[in-house]
């Protein structure tokens, strides 16, 4: 594939492998951009509008999209900021998934319990970025300076083993479920950032015509995001307990409120957050509300 078959596309740059990578292709589909990604190909075209889907690492990205060499992008928090980027992309959204956190980690049976007592020794990671910053702040408030200042390593992966190796007294790594870090025998000290992923775009306008693509993916991911976060409850309950039910469940904008043939009962339905329905439905039950049913959304736009 040359640049030219891709002829005036918006350019949208998705994780080719990773952790992202999958919710990545979901998102796609929910969002119905279709395509057929062909074996070892990075680039593919989509079927349905004038983009091009571009398969990058996720580290490279932010950088692809702050420079404008690509309109859109999904990738992590996190990587923004390690290349810099902040300042060249806008985060549009963020996708809820992806989350975990970047941590300082050292040997649980070391004698190290602090940042304070790491600082000034050697720390290896893969996000020298954002790790120097954090204890150049922490050298800073501990005045070590020169060759007492904390070392930063960079490693491209298995960042974890680099304590047991004796090549680290501490890393700097993301933690999710925590079972990576607690294998290798290390605990977290202190947190550097919470990430997720998020979509972001250019803040290069190197092809405005693009703008209006650009805000018809960027709403129909966001009805796809929020698709999965709310649930339709719908049930019914006596005229006299609206007031009540409208406080548990009052809807985005206000429930919807229906009459039924028993002039004594409505039928209310409303969106409520997928992960407070069951605390929804209990309290719909302590004031009486019947027939109480739960609706996943395939898709919305909210
Ligand atoms: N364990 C995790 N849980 C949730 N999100 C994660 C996790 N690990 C990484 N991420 C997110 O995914 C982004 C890309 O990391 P990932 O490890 O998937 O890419 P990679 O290192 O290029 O791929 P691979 O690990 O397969 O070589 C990270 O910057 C972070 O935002
Ligand atoms: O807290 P956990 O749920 O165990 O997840 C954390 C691990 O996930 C990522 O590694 P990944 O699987 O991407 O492998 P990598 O180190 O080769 O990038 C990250 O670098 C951690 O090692
Ligand atoms: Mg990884």
């Amino acid at each position: 594939m040359n640049a030219e078959s891709l002829d005036g596309r918006l350019l949208f740059a998705i994780p080719k492998k990773g952790r992202l990578y999958e919710k990545c292709i979901e998102l796609l589909a929910g969002a119905d951009i279709q395509f057929r990604r062909h074996a070892r190909l990075d680039v593919c075209l989509v079927k349905n509008h004038p983009i091009a889907l571009v398969f990058l690492p996720a580290a490279d990205i932010p950088s692809f999209v702050g420079k404008g060499n690509v309109d859109l992008g999904i990738t992590g928090h996190d990587v923004i900021l390690e290349a810099n980027m902040q300042a060249h992309v806008s985060e549009e959204l963020r996708l809820g998934f992806g989350k975990c956190a970047l941590q300082v980690q050292v040997p649980e049976a070391g004698p190290i319990k602090t940042v304070q007592q790491l600082a000034g020794k050697r720390v290896v990671t893969s996000f020298e970025v954002l790790a120097g910053e954090y204890f150049g702040r922490v050298d800073a408030e501990l005045q070590l300076a020169g060759d007492a200042k904390t070392k930063i390593e960079y490693v491209g992966g298995s960042v974890e083993a680099a304590c047991a190796l004796g090549l680290a007294d501490g890393i700097v790594d993301l933690v999710e479920s925590g079972d990576t870090m607690r294998a290798a025998g290390l605990h977290a000290i202190a947190t550097v950032l919470d990430t997720e992923a998020v979509l972001i775009k250019s803040k290069e306008q190197k092809h405005p015509q693009h703008a209006s693509l650009i805000r018809l993916i960027t709403s129909r991911i966001a009805g796809v995001i929020a698709a999965g976060r709310y649930v339709v409850c719908e049930y019914n309950v006596r005229r006299d307990k609206v007031h009540d039910a409208t406080a548990i469940t009052p809807g985005r904008r206000a429930p919807t409120i229906s009459p039924l043939d028993d002039e004594e009962w409505v039928a209310v339905s409303a969106m409520v957050l997928k992960k407070e329905a069951a605390d929804v439905m209990d309290r719909l039950a302590a004031i009486g509300a019947e027939d109480i049913l739960i609706f996943n959304l395939d898709n919305c736009r909210v």
